[in-house]
């Protein structure tokens, strides 16, 4: 940004945080502002699943999720829409019929979004859209660095014959070259797995996995200093399926697993990455159909924001 200061949030002491239209964190649009450091951009679609539908209904659940946010992360100690101009970008509007169309098109859009200097958080819809993303985040940066979060692999081969799913990004983001390899890895795996070929498949990959039990063993501080290693100074893409969460604190995903981590955990991991190279996020999955009491999408929100706030502190923090 130039010297103008950041246009931020609505003020909720003169209009209640609960009345006007559900923009992230009540920011502006990214109509509204010259130019934007960091915009959150929502993907509905949920054509890519095996199981429960109703990602598409992520962006906006997450959205009304997020007027509670606040100004200030005491956590990362920053003021992210005070730092930087942080909008929110609308939805990309993609073929809910047609998967490859829809990745094409994700593709252009995100890279229309980032041809500047604007950074992504991308909120979905399912899994499916992370392979656009880090398409776009490669064509920009080279391979990249991924940390992902979730209850499963998503490296599985085809799912009834087809590649795009949401369960086969990251195996095809490895085919195109388009992850480094050499720092790539799963938090919070768990449940059961079609065969022991499963994870023999995604160590061949290069992945590596710190599974939702390893995440209890070794506690916030050893999880993190093992990632951060792995990372270096490479450019990183951070890719949270919201089903990472126990569905204790995220029952509104679609395929959700027993045994996963808490939103604290989750949240306390996240914070571990400031300084990282961070160049884009995704939060995923958010089904809130099968919600209750907004706790997915509190959940959801919650983890965007740290993802805002991450790339607001950017490489100084
Ligand atoms: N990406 C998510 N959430 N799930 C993938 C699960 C694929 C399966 O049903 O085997
Ligand atoms: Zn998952
Ligand atoms: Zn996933």
């Amino acid at each position: 940004m130039s010297e103008q200061r950041p246009v931020g949030p609505l003020d909720s002491s003169q209009i209640p945080r609960f009345a006007g239209f559900a923009t992230f964190a009540r920011l502006p649009r990214i109509e509204e502002v010259p130019s934007a450091d960091v915009a959150v951009v929502g993907v509905p679609f949920d054509s890519g699943v095996s199981y429960r539908p109703g990602a598409r209904f992520g962006p906006s659940a997450l959205r009304e999720a997020s007027r509670l946010l606040r100004p200030y992360h005491p956590g990362l100690d920053v003021s992210p829409f005070a730092e930087k101009q942080v909008v929110d970008a609308g939805d990309i509007a993609v073929n809910p019929f047609h998967i490859g169309e829809a990745i094409e098109k994700l593709q252009q859009e995100a890279e229309a979004l980032t041809a500047g200097p604007t950074k992504l958080v991308t909120v979905g819809g399912d899994h499916t859209i992370a392979l656009p993303l880090l398409r776009a985040a490669a064509k920009k940066h080279g391979p990249v660095a991924l940390l992902h979060f979730d209850a499963h692999l998503d490296t599985w081969d085809t799912y009834f014959g087809e590649p795009y799913t949401h369960g086969t990004p990251f195996r095809r983001a490895v085919e195109e070259g388009i992850l480094d390899t050499s720092a790539v890895s799963h938090v919070g795996t768990r449940g059961p797995l079609y065969g022991k070929r499963d994870l023999e498949e995604d160590r061949r990959l290069g992945f590596g996995i710190v599974t939702s039990g390893d995440v209890l063993r070794r506690g916030i501080d050893e999880t993190v200093d093992a990632l951060r290693q792995r990372i270096g100074d490479r450019p990183l893409y951070v890719s949270v399926d919201i089903d990472v969460l126990d569905p204790a604190h995220a029952p509104g995903t679609g395929t959700p697993e027993a045994g996963g981590m808490t939103s604290r955990e989750l949240l306390e991991i996240l914070r571990g990455l400031r300084g990282l190279n961070l160049v884009g996020a995704d939060v995923v999955e958010l089904a809130p159909a099968y919600d209750h009491a907004e706790i997915t999408a509190v959940a959801a929100s919650h983890v965007a924001y740290d993802l805002v706030s991450l790339l607001a502190l950017g490489r100084d923090a």
